[in-house]
């Protein structure tokens, strides 16, 4: 399977995804490209005594398969011949999914090998009231306040894209708040390109902030630098970067505790956004 450079497929159909909401991205950016940069037993040597279930919150997931994919990962589960191993006892994760296309959460929810464990849901992120009532009551199903591990793979450009510098900075900020473990595979700037390239051919006018966007060049470092000065993150492990150069970043917060109780969905607004 041919993996382009850009965030989308050949063709019209990604102008019609301004979110990236492309009904079948994993097939072009499939999962396992992904998952396999990431070492077996990750979570045990980021957990090695959890006091409860760990729970995961992957932002933008599409129709699931990626998150499907980190939860087998992760847990080390196999995909085996006509039925699905159960996570064994001991190696509890549950995963909350959001996307903000309530076609492929339906999708996803249809598809799920793992129902009990991973939760598909239609939410926007960028959407501060819904998101922090939303997020706090499935937390407060665990007595938690804090997820243990947030994924955000390929989200970043259209947070950029469609909020600007504010909204980047802003989403990371809520990320990092939210999240003890962040792992991150953010788009390079080439791909916004792409995507803005694409519009353009479609008889459509940029993302409204493309042009306007300070934030841009390498956007590796320019997300690091920014959760790691303004979020009080810390880079923990650069797991390498897959055949169409996206890299995955692991980052952890410096200011939350492991129980979780780090101030929550706190809407900060750090010292870069301040700037903007
Ligand atoms: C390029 S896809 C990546 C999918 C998946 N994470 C992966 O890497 O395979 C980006 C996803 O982010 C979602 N997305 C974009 N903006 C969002 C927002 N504000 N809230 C929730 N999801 C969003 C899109 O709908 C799309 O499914």
């Amino acid at each position: 399977m041919a993996a382009p450079m850009g965030e989308g497929p050949p063709g019209p159909e990604p102008g019609a995804a301004p979110y990236g909401n492309f009904p079948n991205y994993s097939r072009f950016h499939p999962p396992e490209a992904r998952v396999r940069l990431l070492p077996r037993g990750l979570l045990r040597s980021l957990f090695p005594a959890p006091a409860g279930p760990l729970l995961g919150l992957d932002v933008g997931c599409n129709s699931g398969e990626l998150s499907v994919a980190l939860y087998r990962h992760l847990l080390g589960l196999q995909e085996s011949k006509g039925s699905l191993d159960e996570p064994a006892a001991g190696k509890d994760l549950n995963l909350l999914c959001c996307d903000i296309d309530p076609v492929l959460i339906e999708r996803a929810q249809q598809c799920s090998p793992f129902p009990a464990s991973i939760s598909f849901a239609e939410l926007d992120i960028m959407d501060s009231s819904a998101r922090d009532s939303f997020l706090s009551s499935y937390l407060g199903r665990f007595g938690r306040s804090t997820f243990d591990i947030g994924f955000c793979m390929s989200v970043t450009m259209w947070i950029h894209l469609n909020h600007g510098d504010r909204g980047l900075v802003e989403f990371l900020a809520f990320l990092s708040s939210v999240c003890t473990y962040l792992l991150m595979e953010p788009q390079p700037w080439k791909c916004y390109r792409a995507a803005a390239r694409r519009l353009r051919r479609l008889g459509r006018s940029d993302f409204d902030h493309f042009r306007a966007l300070a934030i841009n060049g390498d956007m590796v470092e320019r997300i690091t630098q920014i959760l790691t000065k303004d979020c009080a993150m810390e880079l923990v492990r650069c797991f390498g970067s897959t055949s169409w150069d996206r890299s995955l970043l692991l980052f952890k917060s410096s200011a939350s505790s492991p129980e979780g109780r780090s101030p929550v969905l706190k809407n900060e607004v750090p010292e870069q956004e301040q700037q903007l």
